[in-house]
């Protein structure tokens, strides 16, 4: 048996839909694998009630038909599906890596992200890879058709995360097919600066480069409370905020001794709402783990 930890992320950071990701040091799914002559799944923790096990609609299904690589595979769910953390690339992120060890495929991190985003495919209609890539491979990514250029970083960061969920696909649906060019020039602009702040892990540049202004304002009216608690996450020191994927989960960007306060902030703005939450103090961290003895 093998077992992997692979990480929750947070994909677009604002400027950057469809390309940039995180990887975050917590929370986490925990996937194990076993040969067998076919696939079987099986599923316990965060939300696994919501997951399904058939092979054909989990992501972890697609992964092993793609490596051709059958399995009992256990997932235990640390990241809740919906709620703009992955959900489903962690598992599908872990998935490839505990199955290309178990079946001695040799390919590498890199090799594995467009395996790992046909899972992503299977539930979104879009094999896009800004999740899977940083679960891979750790830190800051950037994914484009060209591949994937990764950047460590070890950011803190706060992901609060509402009790209600938006499936990627609705939310997939709001962004709009055209956008103006001041617009895009603004993007590009707050893009640059991002990337630029990743590579010196300055909350400063990361929190201004989070800003856009095509996507986030229309994902955002699908999350109940944002704009208090965006709000409520710069009083309380956060560097920038945006919505975590395709949400309804909120990341704030900050420096470390705010982020107790930030995440207390966050939380007391949902529940002002009438919505509870939970939020992780984090960092931007490692990708997928592989325990080769169990
Ligand atoms: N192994 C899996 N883990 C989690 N969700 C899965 C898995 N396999 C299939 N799914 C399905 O994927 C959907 C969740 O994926 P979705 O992309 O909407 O959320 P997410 O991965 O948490 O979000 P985001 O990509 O915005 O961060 C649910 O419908 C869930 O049933
Ligand atoms: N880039 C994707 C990430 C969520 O799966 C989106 O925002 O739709």
């Amino acid at each position: 048996m093998l077992t992997v930890r692979a990480p929750a992320t947070s994909a677009n950071l604002g400027s950057g839909f469809d390309v940039f990701g995180v990887a975050l040091g917590a929370p986490a799914d925990v996937i194990r694998v076993e040969r067998a002559p076919e696939t079987s799944i099986s599923i316990t923790g965060a939300g696994s009630n919501y997951i399904p096990t058939d092979p054909e609609k989990n992501t972890v299904g697609a992964v092993a038909e793609a490596l051709d690589a059958p399995a009992t595979i256990r997932i235990d769910k640390g990241v809740r599906p919906s709620s703009g953390l992955g959900s489903s690339a962690a598992s599908a992120a872990g998935a490839a890596v505990a199955l290309n060890a178990l079946y001695d495929r040799g390919l590498s991190r890199e090799e594995l992200v467009p395996v790992a985003a046909e899972g992503e495919a299977l539930v979104s209609g879009e094999a896009h890879p800004d999740n899977v890539a940083p679960s891979l491979l750790g830190g800051f990514t950037i994914a484009t058709d060209d591949g994937v250029t990764q950047v460590d970083a070890s950011l803190p960061v706060v992901a609060c995360l509402p009790e209600t969920s938006v499936s990627t696909r609705d939310a997939r649906d709001v962004v709009p097919k055209t956008a103006a060019l001041e617009d895009v020039v603004d993007t590009v602009g707050h893009a640059a600066t991002l990337t630029v702040g990743m590579t010196r892990d300055d909350p400063e540049l990361v929190g201004k480069g989070l800003n856009d202004a095509i996507v986030t304002p229309e994902r955002s009216a699908l999350i109940d409370g944002y704009d208090a608690v965006r709000e409520a996450a710069l009083e309380a020191g956060a560097t920038g905020v945006t919505v975590s994927g395709a949400g309804p989960g909120v990341l704030a960007v900050c420096y470390a001794a705010d982020q107790r306060a930030i995440a207390g902030a966050m939380m007391d703005a949902f529940d002002a709402e009438g919505i509870e939450s939970r939020a992780y103090q984090t960092t931007i961290g490692e990708g997928a783990r592989l325990y080769p003895n169990g």
